[in-house]
């Protein structure tokens, strides 16, 4: 007798290679068995607390009313302290510019799978990796996303292709990182630290960027699988834009909300080191990322980070004042490594390899 999922192989990601290749000579036919990832419960959508999402504007934080920032301050921290996440509008970023590093993006993505390979990716370490899924190697089940991911600080890669990209691409990372830059500013006034405590104590200013686009073809049966894994992301604080599509789901209070950017809008999100610096107040937030039958979905994640070599700790002023100090020591470059070797980022966090008591 035929085994109960003829229809749908185990096919490994690893095989595919590319799941937007796969994506489009699959058409409407049942998706593999091997991208089913049921298991992480999707029914539980809290889509009252959506409208309760933070919107921080950007041009008050940077406004020359000491009032107006001081109360944008406030705002911020309370955003990092509640939701971890939130939308930034004002931050002034082109839109032509947005449109410009969007429209590359998916040029790349287009591109001919033989005029990809060159990028394949070799390894948590490479400066420029192109590849499908989350850890195609070790996981126990695959993810309906293509990326790619481009170190793009301390030191500047890019890809070659498609002509254009790269310059597009060199502008928007530098404007991030300067948006970045302003909020981690916000962000130790919020902590009642001065103002570039965090980037002094992380090394930002030689700190790593990665630039990842990820693409999620249309999937045809949306319900069965993720673009993404539920995750926190490694670094200080992440920028994402996105081509209209929804898709991002954030963990709120033990809750799954949708994220409903505004055009234009970045969404910014506080990752691990950030809540170690912070001592705990500003957690890194779990999101992911699910698929739709429709449409293809791109986001373009800016990963800002400490210097590699920079040793990051809780802020000696927040330990003193608070409940003593909750993680421990570790240079940016250990941690990096060790999380790029989690494989099952299902059940357990990043965060515990620092935490001093892991309830907490
Ligand atoms: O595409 C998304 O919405 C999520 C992407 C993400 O979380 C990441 O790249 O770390
Ligand atoms: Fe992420």
């Amino acid at each position: 007798m035929a085994p109960a999922d003829t229809a749908t192989p185990k096919l490994h990601a690893s095989d595919i290679g590319s799941i937007k290749a796969f994506a489009d000579s699959n058409g409407d036919s049942p998706i593999p068995s091997s991208y089913y990832s049921i298991v992480e419960a999707r029914d539980d959508v809290a889509d009252h607390l959506a409208s309760s999402f933070p919107v921080i504007d950007f041009s008050l934080l940077t406004s020359p009313d000491p009032l107006l920032h001081a109360d944008t301050v406030s705002q911020l921290g309370k955003a990092c302290a509640e939701w971890g996440f939130f939308m930034l509008t004002n931050h002034g970023i082109s839109e032509k510019l947005m449109k410009e590093v969007m429209d590359k993006s998916h040029e790349f993505h287009n591109l001919p799978v033989e005029e990809k390979k060159e990028f394949a990716d070799k390894g948590p370490l490479a400066s420029i990796r192109h590849g499908t899924s989350f850890y195609p190697e070790s996981e126990l089940f695959h993810y309906w996303r293509d990326y790619l991911k481009v170190m793009t600080l301390p030191e500047f890669n890019f890809p070659h292709k498609p002509p254009g990209f790269k310059e597009v691409a060199y502008d928007y990372s530098s404007k991030t990182r300067a948006v970045a830059r302003t909020l981690l500013q916000g962000i130790s006034e919020s902590l009642g630290l001065e103002a570039n405590a965090i980037i002094k104590s992380t090394g930002f200013d030689s700190g790593l960027q990665i630039f990842v686009v990820n693409l999620y073809p249309p999937c045809p049966q949306p319900e069965l699988a993720l673009g993404m894994p539920p995750h926190t992301d490694h670094g200080l604080l992440t920028l994402l834009y996105q081509n209209g599509i929804g898709g991002l789901q954030v963990n709120h209070n033990g809750r799954w909300v949708n994220v409903n950017p505004l055009p234009n809008s970045l969404i910014v999100n506080t990752a691990d080191q950030l809540e170690a610096v912070s001592n705990g107040r500003y957690k890194s937030i779990w999101h992911r990322a699910v698929l739709n039958n429709k449409d293809t979905r791109l986001s373009i994640v800016v990963a800002n980070g400490p210097d590699l070599e920079e040793e990051i700790a809780p802020a000696p002023e927040l330990v003193e004042r608070g409940e003593g100090i909750r993680y421990k020591k570790m240079k940016y470059r250990e941690y990096f490594s060790k999380v790029q070797q989690v494989t099952r980022l299902v059940d357990t966090s990043r965060l515990d390899k620092v935490r001093i008591n892991p309830q907490n």
